[in-house]
């Protein structure tokens, strides 16, 4: 069963209902979000697979997810690290920073530091843009991404693979034209450019109500038990 895709416009006019007359804070649905993150990581590299994640985070709320997943990540036992080179200006991405910095997880901000760090970590989250992306890419992103691409680490992308045009995939040439995450979480629902992906693909972002997803043609994920994400083509629903 094929997921029912949601566009950027929609993707953010989702959020702002879900804020608006839903009753969620931007706090909580990021909190979820992040959390589902985490999990998705969890599915795809568990501890034994290696524990050093490095979680790239762009300057919006795909890298405020990221700053979430980081934190649960380490309450699991990983060693996350965050390369983090525009940081979001707000008092939430702020709070989010300290709470990594009181669990001692490094956040770096100079792109050869991201070098090193890309070297030796065993998987990369991908949290530098998600719906909102649009346009060519300004740097330093272009050389973040064309370093991401040429290294052989394995990349969990968040809510879209970042580079990629939200409704038209992956761009023609140039920095993330060879880009393809070996995993990739949706949030609320895949993104339009999901049918340029191959590869493993999670829901998460356990908060759609039925009147919402409806409103927006939406398939309501079949989360398995207690699980914040389902694997879309392997999960069944064992919701208890
Ligand atoms: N609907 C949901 O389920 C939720 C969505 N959240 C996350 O919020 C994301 C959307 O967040 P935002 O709207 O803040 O936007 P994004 O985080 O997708 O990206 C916006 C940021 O990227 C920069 N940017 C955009 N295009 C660029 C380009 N071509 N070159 C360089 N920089 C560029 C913008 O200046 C802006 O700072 C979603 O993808 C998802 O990850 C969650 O935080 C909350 C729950
Ligand atoms: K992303």
């Amino acid at each position: 069963m094929s997921l029912k895709a949601i566009s950027a416009k929609d993707a953010a006019s989702l959020d702002k209902d879900l804020m608006e007359i839903g009753g969620w804070s931007l706090d909580q649905l990021m909190e979820l979000a992040g959390l589902s993150v985490s999990q998705a990581v969890w599915r795809v590299h568990p501890p034994s697979a290696g524990k050093n994640v490095l979680v790239v985070c762009g300057p919006g709320n795909n890298g405020g997810d990221g700053l979430v997943a980081a934190r649960h990540l380490a309450h699991y036992g990983y060693n996350p690290s965050v390369f983090y080179p525009k940081q979001g200006k707000n008092e939430l991405y702020s709070r989010l920073r300290t709470q990594l910095e009181n669990l001692s997880i490094p956040i770096i901000a100079d792109g050869d530091a991201f070098s090193i760090a890309l070297k030796e970590t065993s998987l990369l989250v991908d949290a530098i843009f998600g719906f909102s992306f649009g346009g060519p890419l300004r740097e330093p992103f272009g050389t973040v991404i064309s370093e991401i691409e040429r290294s052989s680490v394995p990349v969990l992308s968040v809510d879209a693979p970042s580079s990629w045009d939200i409704a038209t995939g992956p761009p023609e040439e140039g920095p993330g034209a060879r880009f393809m995450p070996s995993a990739l979480i949706s949030l609320s629902a895949p993104k339009p450019c999901v049918k340029f992906y191959s590869g493993r693909h999670f829901i998460g972002g356990r908060f759609l109500t039925k009147d919402i997803a409806e409103k927006y043609g939406l398939d309501l994920p079949k989360y398995p038990g207690i699980d914040q994400v389902m694997e879309v083509g392997v999960d069944a629903d064992a919701r208890i």
